[in-house]
């Protein structure tokens, strides 16, 4: 498969990767009571290796993915992509009769080597400057907030950036897993290499988390996410145009820079950007220009097209799509977008596309696939789309949505645009995307080869230890942290919906400022909730992986993990919902000992392990009251849920017996005598009839 790496210089349009940056990270620690870890990270970018030209230098990867591996890379052609500048250009000069210079473009092609060799250069740069680190952190411990921050660097401190590394039943439309399951892994201890830490007696000693992950400061932003592309030099229509001025953005991100000329040019993208660099935009904004390109071919005609189709795999970050898309249309009287999500009335959204423009359809694939077979017309309507975007391609085209998204591709026409977009783009997904693509789809990837999938300004740490004491140390690290910042933003994703509703009652019986939000709730509480915090600060967000992907609610401080991710992916996603568009985070997972196993799949990601908090005996009788406060109908519920996700664990739900054991343990933490019973129906379909340690009823 061809794979080049590109170094663009003095071309308007063409995405910069952050490598290329000289980038000066300054660690700052609001409170570091116990610790070493840099807490606070500002990178600034300076002029590259061709800095005499006084613009950083751009490097990613565009790979020709014919899904058999023989197709071409695009970019290798400078003249293709001055075409499609000048093209470009032109088009606006007729658009708005404004003077343009042809842009000049020239492009070298680097290869792949070297780009290897500089992510080599990176990690090696990162180790040599960790030592410099902890020496800075030490010697600012004491102090706090942005005080401390403005002194640190106006003694000019030089710190590195924090250290870089990185069933199946699939309840539809709310991105949660209840799964199906296997072997209680025997020797649950990964073989930790990489950045992994051994748990030792050493390094677990009782101290605070949150002051092992630092505090944050609002005010800390890396902007390495952004091109230097301007949207302005980027020959959008004018209405457009106006709609991005109009939502604040004012240069390109990486992957909005990189995949803008592929699309206006046709192409098929499947494109690969970490988490909150911009891809909705990145897919909507090419989007509307093609819609507004098109001729008004459906005036007057009782059903007109949709044009764009764009399908979600959680409602929430359907409705999230349709609000960006709403910012950019605003200048586009002409076009409109609507969103069908499942969990609102069919008729209503039936009404709602019949009596307004509805060029942009945003979905969720049940409600889609609902559409499809029982809305009158609905089919024909789809008839006239263009592009058809896959959010979150990877999540869509695995088992649990395969289907429902095989009927929608086999509804929309063959001629058509397809985009998928993911922070995480599997091999399995390279592999199948064709199912979807063309064949001489392009794969861009904004994620340098060889560096993590997740930012390196959010600090990851996992914390081991048994199921009794999980409540009790999720507490301990939510009120340091609390106490720590002020605005403080907390997502804590649980395993299950009903263990979501467990956590967030425990939580909130500990007088906690909490909201819940999972699949058993109702949608208008969920979109009430969702609204809230994304507006708010001060608060506590217990969820399930409905908000695992895509949401975007701006400056999470902390996200906490209590339990087995879904797989690796999962575990990146959840924490992506920190760290966005440049700025920090901190990233807690807590595990049984019998979970670490999961460790060895993000062993490449910078996760190191967190001491074991000091809880004093205050702490631990507040939470053993809370519990006692939770209804006994709660604790059932959850303790099923429970068996049933670890069941469809491929390597936990493998000895049932040990499963059973395992149960026990987490009915025990929620301060249960004897596990509750089970309805032997549930059982049976669970496979766990007559497994001893159960109560069936
Ligand atoms: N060019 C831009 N400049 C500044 N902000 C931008 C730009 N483009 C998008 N944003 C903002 O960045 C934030 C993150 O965008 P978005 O949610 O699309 O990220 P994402 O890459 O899709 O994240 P995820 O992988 O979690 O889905 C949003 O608040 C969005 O409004």
């Amino acid at each position: 498969m061809a794979c080049q790496l590109f170094s663009i210089r003095d071309c308007p349009v063409i995405l910069r990767c952050p490598r290329s940056a000289s980038i000066i990270g300054r660690a700052f620690p609001f409170k570091l009571k116990y610790l070493s870890f840099p807490s606070r990270t500002r990178r600034l970018l300076s002029p590259g290796p061709d800095s005499s030209s006084g613009r950083r230098r751009t490097f990613y990867r565009v790979e020709s993915t014919s899904a058999l591996g023989n197709g071409k890379s695009v970019l290798e052609d400078d003249s293709l992509l001055g075409d499609w500048t000048n093209n470009r250009k032109s088009e606006e000069m007729e658009q708005d009769g404004r003077k343009s210079d042809r842009p000049k473009n020239r492009a070298r092609v680097r290869n792949s080597e070297r780009d290897s060799k500089a992510s080599v250069r990176n990690v090696a740069s990162s180790k040599r400057t960790k030592d410099i680190d902890s020496n800075f952190l030490q010697a600012i411990s004491n102090r706090r907030g942005k005080r401390s921050l403005d002194e640190s660097r106006a003694s000019g401190s030089k710190v590195s950036p924090t250290k870089k590394r990185v069933f199946n039943h699939l309840d539809e439309e709310n991105g949660e897993k209840e799964r199906n399951i296997s072997s209680l892994p025997k020797n649950v201890a990964p073989n930790h290499s990489g950045h992994v830490k051994k748990e030792t007696s050493d390094n677990v000693a009782g101290g605070t988390l949150s002051s092992e992950l630092g505090s944050l400061s609002s005010v800390v932003e890396d902007e390495s996410y952004l091109s230097e592309t301007r949207f302005d030099h980027c020959l959008l229509s004018p209405l457009s145009l106006k709609g991005v001025k109009e939502a604040g953005y004012v240069r390109m991100t990486l992957v909005q820079e990189a995949t803008l000329p592929l699309i206006l040019e046709g192409k098929d993208v499947l494109a690969k950007a970490k988490t909150g660099t911009g891809k909705t935009v990145a897919f909507l904004l090419p989007a509307i220009e093609v819609i507004s390109k098109l001729p008004p071919l459906d005036h007057g005609k009782r059903r007109p097209s949709i044009n764009v189709l764009v399908i979600c795999p959680t409602r929430e970050l359907a409705l999230q799509a349709t609000a960006e898309a709403n910012k950019l249309l605003k200048y586009h009287p002409s076009i409109g977008v609507q969103a069908v999500i499942g969990g609102t009335r069919v008729t209503q959204e039936q009404r709602h596309m019949q009596a307004n423009p509805c060029q942009i359809l945003v979905a969720t694939p049940g409600r889609l696939k609902d559409h499809i077979e029982n809305t009158t017309g609905f089919v024909s309507r789809l008839s006239g789309v263009k592009i058809l975007v896959l959010d979150e391609a990877d999540r869509l085209l695995d088992m649990g949505f395969r289907k429902d998204i095989e009927k929608i591709i086999a509804t929309v026409p063959k001629q058509r645009q397809t985009l998928l977009f993911s922070a995480t783009v599997p091999n399995e997904v390279r592999q199948i995307c064709h199912i979807a693509m063309k064949k001489d789809h392009k794969f861009v990837s904004t994620v340098e080869e060889g560096s993590e999938e997740t930012h390196s300004q959010v600090k990851q740490m996992y914390l081991i230890a048994p199921l009794d004491k999980h409540f009790s140390f999720l507490y301990n690290i939510l009120q340091e942290h609390i106490l720590e910042d002020v605005d403080y933003k907390v997502i804590v994703f649980c395993t299950t919906a009903m263990v979501t509703k467990l956590v967030a009652d425990i939580l909130t019986k500990l007088r906690l400022n909490v909201r819940e939000i999972h699949s058993r709730k109702s949608q208008s509480s969920r979109t009430k909730v969702s609204d809230e915090f994304r507006k708010s600060k001060g608060l506590i967000l217990v969820s399930s992986d409905v908000s695992a992907r895509g949401v975007d609610y701006p400056d999470v401080t902390l996200v906490i993990q209590v339990g087995l991710p879904a797989d690796r992916e999962q575990y990146i996603h959840r924490l992506g919902r920190t760290g966005r568009k440049g700025k920090e985070g901190k990233g807690m997972l807590i595990l049984a000992p019998w979970e670490k196993f999961f460790l060895t799949t993000v062993q490449d990601l910078p996760i190191t392990e967190a001491p074991v908090p000091s809880v004093d005996r205050k702490t631990t009788k507040e939470v053993e009251q809370a519990l006692e406060l939770v209804d006994m109908k709660n604790k059932e519920s959850a303790y099923q849920a429970w068996l049933g996700y670890y069941n469809s664990d491929k390597k936990i739900g493998r000895d049932k017996t040990k499963l059973v054991e395992l149960a026990m343990e987490f009915s025990e933490s929620m301060g249960l005598q004897h596990p509750p019973a089970i309805p032997k129906l549930i059982l049976r379909k669970m496979g766990l009839h007559n497994v001893p340690g159960l109560r069936a009823r």
